[in-house]
């Protein structure tokens, strides 16, 4: 289990994060949800031990995060950062092949460049394995980093914003690949996305932040409401829900937002 009790973060004196106590098991996708600027890469950076605590703990597996256990630490992590621009000579394989760093000697096994190649074939993109990393698409790019950060195979799985230049096909993809790996792998994964309706497909758990706090946690059929959707981004929606009771999300349009 990953356990944040009482997490505060602030950058200077701006404080990010107040108080945040959360228990992530693992095999549960959690999908962290929110505006703008409050807070959610912050988080997923203090959880990586990028970004010092101002206040309280966050342990897994009964260990916490201190300063002089940092690499060990970042070692059980798969983290995908938000920016995937990347102007890299390296081709699409050998991108790949980093996700092993932490266990790569001096030269690649076949083992390493067979798992690179089985991942970008599992993600349908095994053809473009020999394409310069800085040739490709935006939603090409996010794709290879998503093959790369899943050979690590690492115990927590975090993914800031991994969709954002995917179409609909790739999206949907991702996150099946995601949802399918997290129960089989038993990985404690957490997710930054800003679709609502993608958030209430795919998570088990949503965690809800606004203005550094925790505003909601627990099933999207529990946490989703069209009160809590305005109070966060003060635009009226229409609930529905699916066959399976989870919720969709329609936004109505505001004539007042054309000033
Ligand atoms: N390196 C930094 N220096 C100063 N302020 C920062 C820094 N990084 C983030 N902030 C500020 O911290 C706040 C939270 O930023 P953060 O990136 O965590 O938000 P977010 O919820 O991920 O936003 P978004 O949805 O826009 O990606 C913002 O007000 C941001 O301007």
């Amino acid at each position: 289990m990953l356990e944040l009790d009482k997490l505060s973060l602030a950058i200077g004196k701006q404080s990010l994060v107040r108080e945040l106590s959360l228990q992530l098991q693992p095999g549960q996708l959690h999908v962290i949800i929110g505006p703008n600027g409050t807070g959610k890469t912050s988080l997923l950076r203090a959880l990586f031990g990028e970004l010092p605590l101002q206040q309280g703990e966050i342990r897994f597996g009964g260990h916490a995060l201190s300063r002089r256990h940092g690499a060990s630490w970042r070692r059980q992590f798969g983290y995908m950062p938000q920016n995937t621009q990347l102007e890299l000579e390296l081709s699409v394989l050998e991108v790949v092949v980093l996700g092993r760093l932490d266990s790569l000697s001096m030269r690649l096994s076949d083992d390493d460049i067979l798992a690179a190649l089985s991942a970008l074939q599992a993600l349908g993109i095994a053809h473009l394995a020999d394409r310069a990393m800085h040739s490709l698409s935006g939603g090409q790019r996010q794709m290879v980093l998503f093959a790369q950060v899943l050979l690590r195979d690492p115990q927590i799985m975090m993914l800031d914003e991994p969709v954002s230049a995917l179409d609909l096909q790739h999206q949907l993809q991702l996150m099946e690949h995601l949802h399918h790996q997290t129960r089989a792998k038993n990985w404690v994964s957490l997710v930054v996305l800003h679709d609502l309706n993608l958030a209430a497909q795919f998570a088990d758990r949503l965690i809800v932040l606004a203005g550094g706090t925790l505003q909601a946690f627990g099933p999207p059929a529990e946490v989703l409401d069209a009160g809590l959707i305005h109070r966060l981004y003060s635009v009226p929606v229409d609930i529905h829900r699916d066959r399976d009771g989870k919720p969709y999300i329609r936004t109505l349009r505001q004539a007042s937002l054309c000033a």
